[in-house]
């Protein structure tokens, strides 16, 4: 669909930049057969309980590492070790960051993990601060299917100011430097949105991350 205004690259806060419609549909379709991969068992799509009990709406499928609250193991619920980061996700990571950026990702721009996040209709995530990586490399953001408000807010509270923007599938969105600490999240979705020809009902959402955490 073509937008009568197209979508602007925007640098949404320092550091945090939105490229819409930076993957085509092959390559979108690329990624979301991969996804579909990693999410079977063993150690395939599961669902995050906190330890408060509360279950989190979004399920999730890990790479390199995964996140059990409140910090990156090698091993997934059901026992079984992670999927490994596969080293062409590392050259999509590189090339974001590149595009983000303007200037080359540094060499030691390397990373290790992924996690790739399914919302259904009903699924959102709550406002959040991604900082279980050691290290402040930025987070690489990529969207499939439905669109979605992602919401960014400050570094410093949980509350505005925030900036609302819309990621459809296909865009990527980077966040590091003086916004890699901000707090973010997706307080919902646009159910039926997704471009047709994926064929995916729902949001997959993929972060590209360096774990900072030894081999
Ligand atoms: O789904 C999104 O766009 C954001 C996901 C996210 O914040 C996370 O996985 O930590
Ligand atoms: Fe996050």
């Amino acid at each position: 669909m073509s937008a009568l205004f197209p979508r602007q690259r925007r640098e949404v806060a320092p550091g945090a930049v939105h490229v819409p419609g930076w993957l085509d549909a092959e390559e979108q379709a690329a990624l979301l057969a991969a996804c579909r991969a990693w999410a079977r068992p063993p150690a395939g799509l599961e669902t995050v309980v906190l330890p408060s009990g509360g279950v989190m709406s979004v399920r999730s499928v890990s790479l390199g590492w995964t996140w059990q609250p409140y910090r990156y193991v090698r091993v997934t619920r059901d026992g079984t070790p992670v999927k490994p980061f596969p080293d062409w996700l590392g050259t999509i990571g590189r090339r974001a960051v590149a595009e983000a950026y303007g200037a080359g990702p540094g060499p030691d721009f390397a990373p290790d993990l992924a996690l790739v996040n399914f919302y259904d209709d009903r699924a959102r995530m709550g406002l959040h601060q991604d900082r279980y990586e050691a290290g402040d490399e930025p987070v690489v953001s990529l969207s499939l299917g439905d669109t979605c408000v992602f919401r960014l807010g400050n570094t410093e509270t949980r509350t505005r100011p925030w900036t609302d923007v819309e990621l459809e599938s296909g865009d990527l969105f980077v966040f590091g430097g003086p916004s890699r600490f901000a707090f973010h999240g997706v307080p919902k979705t646009y159910p039926g949105t997704g471009p047709a020809e994926l064929g995916l009902r729902g949001r997959l959402n993929v972060t590209i991350r360096v774990s900072g955490l030894a081999a």
